[in-house]
């Protein structure tokens, strides 16, 4: 017999059987629970007390469970709010999490989800599972030779927060740590703040370097399974011969190197968020697969017969238009449906000059106190002029790295214009795509050059690559061999640059950013 707990619940249920069901279940958990058959019903019991959640069906015979999710979201009663919707019927689901709820259950209901959801709502830590780091592969069990893999680690903290940050010193840490003044900046943070009450997958779009993986830790760290663990995936660098084993985890003997059974992203995800970056780069054969994990909250490793449940909170990010992707037969309609519940884009920086000051003052402060400095440089009036036209391709990234080899090249605690290493160059494309907007616009694209009848390759995918070298290495080259930059005006992150430069064999040689991130 389960020992009481302090929870009551509230199951609104019009089918006398289910709602038996579930009352069973719950009161075996130990849980104080009622039951309501309609809207009316649960409106008039929970006009007479309050309840830790509120169960309830979608369809009731005279409303629906949407109702009664108004009713707690406008009266802002602190219930949570479950949502048992029909099987295949993701608009109710997507619209229940949108309205507020914490978290969905599809007819059947499978009753050991219905309990971990139900116990994940209550803030009743999930069944653990082992959590391993999941690592790399074996090499045996790859082919070709891998890039960099997936990460699997929490979010990197971002040291400081600035003077202006500080100045919101009721923030919790995590958004701390999101600088910015500007209304953009806030909007991301108040977004934040609503989106960590619930379970609803969440989208974040932004190009690289914006900040959508400090976006992707925030949304955790302020939910309510912020103690548990954090798991960044980037999609774009992991081979697709791995995808599925890094997610799902492998057994023992599976393949060729398979010498101890692994657990994959989602085992090691269970009980907090797994954050999915560069969602758009994923193959459509691994999306199917995603999809079906998502809609079972379950996985089957490589190898294994049984499935194994799982409980994560789903964040998601790209610098790609999904919508845009899914128009052009790239990303599957239903699983961008699933993961875009709800969406946070995180504006580049031309576009919130507003938090260039306070964000360079936070990345000065760190570098003053990573080098055991006390007082840290700053930039003089003409630097930092010269830094708001500056169009910031990798955005925030880049200006971390910037002001870091600035500091260099200062010498003293006063930056001036000239360390800042900025190329008039660097402002030449926009001073002429637009002169009344030179300071915020970024470079207009080259038009393609139109077509000919040049002969066809003999080899496309020699001919390709050997386009592609040059775009790479044009780019780096305008962009002063930052990795960075020239990646974001290519659309790519610097993952994405990095992998395409070592299969291309492309260097950066002795340029001046050769000592960009680690
Ligand atoms: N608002 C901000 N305040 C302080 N630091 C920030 C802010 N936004 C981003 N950063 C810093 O900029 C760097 C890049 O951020 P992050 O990795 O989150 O960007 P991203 O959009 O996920 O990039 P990518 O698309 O390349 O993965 C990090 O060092 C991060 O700490």
């Amino acid at each position: 017999m389960t020992t009481a707990t302090p929870f009551s619940l509230l199951v609104v249920d019009d089918e006398p059987d289910l709602r038996t069901l579930y009352e069973l279940t719950l009161l075996r958990e130990g849980y104080d629970v009622e039951t309501a058959g309609s809207v009316e019903d649960a409106l008039a019991r929970l006009a007479g007390r309050r309840y830790s959640a509120v169960i309830t069906d979608m369809r009731l015979p005279d409303g629906c469970g949407l109702d009664l999710l108004r009713h707690i979201e406008q009266h802002g009663r602190p219930e949570k709010a479950i949502v048992i919707t029909a099987y295949g019927s993701a608009e109710n689901a997507v619209e229940a999490l949108k309205s507020g709820a914490y978290d969905y259950l599809t007819k059947p209901v499978d009753l050991r989800q219905f309990r971990a959801v139900v116990g994940s709502a209550l803030g009743r830590s999930a069944q653990p599972l082992p959590t391993v780091v999941p690592a790399q592969l074996p090499p045996a069990a790859v082919e070709a030779p891998a890039p960099a893999g997936g990460r699997s680690r929490t979010v990197p903290v971002a040291a400081a927060v600035s003077a202006a940050a500080a100045g919101e010193g009721a923030l919790p840490p995590a958004l701390a740590r999101l600088v910015g003044d500007s209304a953009a900046m806030r909007q991301v943070r108040a977004l934040i703040e609503k989106v960590s009450r619930s379970m609803a997958p969440v989208l974040v779009q932004g190009e690289s370097g914006t900040g959508k993986e400090l976006v992707a830790g925030a949304i955790h760290k302020v939910s309510a399974r912020g103690t548990g663990p954090f798991i960044a995936v980037n999609c774009g660098a992991i081979p697709e011969q791995l995808l599925e084993a890094e997610f799902f985890g492998y057994r023992k003997g599976a393949f060729t190197g398979a010498t101890e059974d692994r657990e994959g992203f989602f085992q090691a995800a269970h009980g907090g968020t797994l954050f999915l970056d560069e969602i758009g780069d994923l193959p459509l054969s691994m999306q199917s697969k995603l999809l079906r994990a998502i809609q079972e909250r379950a996985v089957r490793p490589v190898g294994a017969v049984n499935e194994a449940q799982v409980n994560v909170r789903l964040v998601s990010a790209t610098h790609k238009d999904l919508a845009a992707e899914v128009q052009a037969g790239r990303f599957r309609q239903d699983l961008f449906y699933r993961l875009n519940v709800i969406q946070i884009r995180v504006p580049p920086l031309r576009e919130r000059l507003d938090d260039l000051a306070p964000i360079s003052a936070a990345v000065l402060e760190r570098i003053a106190r990573d080098a055991g400095v006390s007082s840290p440089p700053r930039l003089s009036r003409d630097a930092f002029e010269h830094l708001t036209r500056y169009v910031f391709p990798g955005n925030v990234r880049e200006l971390e790295n910037l002001l870091q080899r600035a500091v260099a090249m200062a010498g003293t605690d006063v930056i001036e214009r000239a360390d800042l290493g900025l190329p008039d160059a660097a402002f030449g494309d926009t001073e002429l795509s637009d002169p009344d907007r030179h300071d915020v616009l970024a470079p207009m694209p080259e038009l393609p050059p139109a077509r000919t009848e040049a002969p066809l390759p003999a080899d496309l995918v020699a001919y390709l690559d050997d386009v592609e070298r040059d775009i790479l290495a044009r780019a780096l080259e305008r962009h002063r061999y930052n990795r960075t930059a020239a990646g974001a005006s290519l659309g790519l992150s610097l993952r994405q640059m990095r992998y395409r430069m070592a299969r291309l064999g492309v260097q950066v040689g002795d340029g001046p950013d050769r000592h960009e991130e680690a």
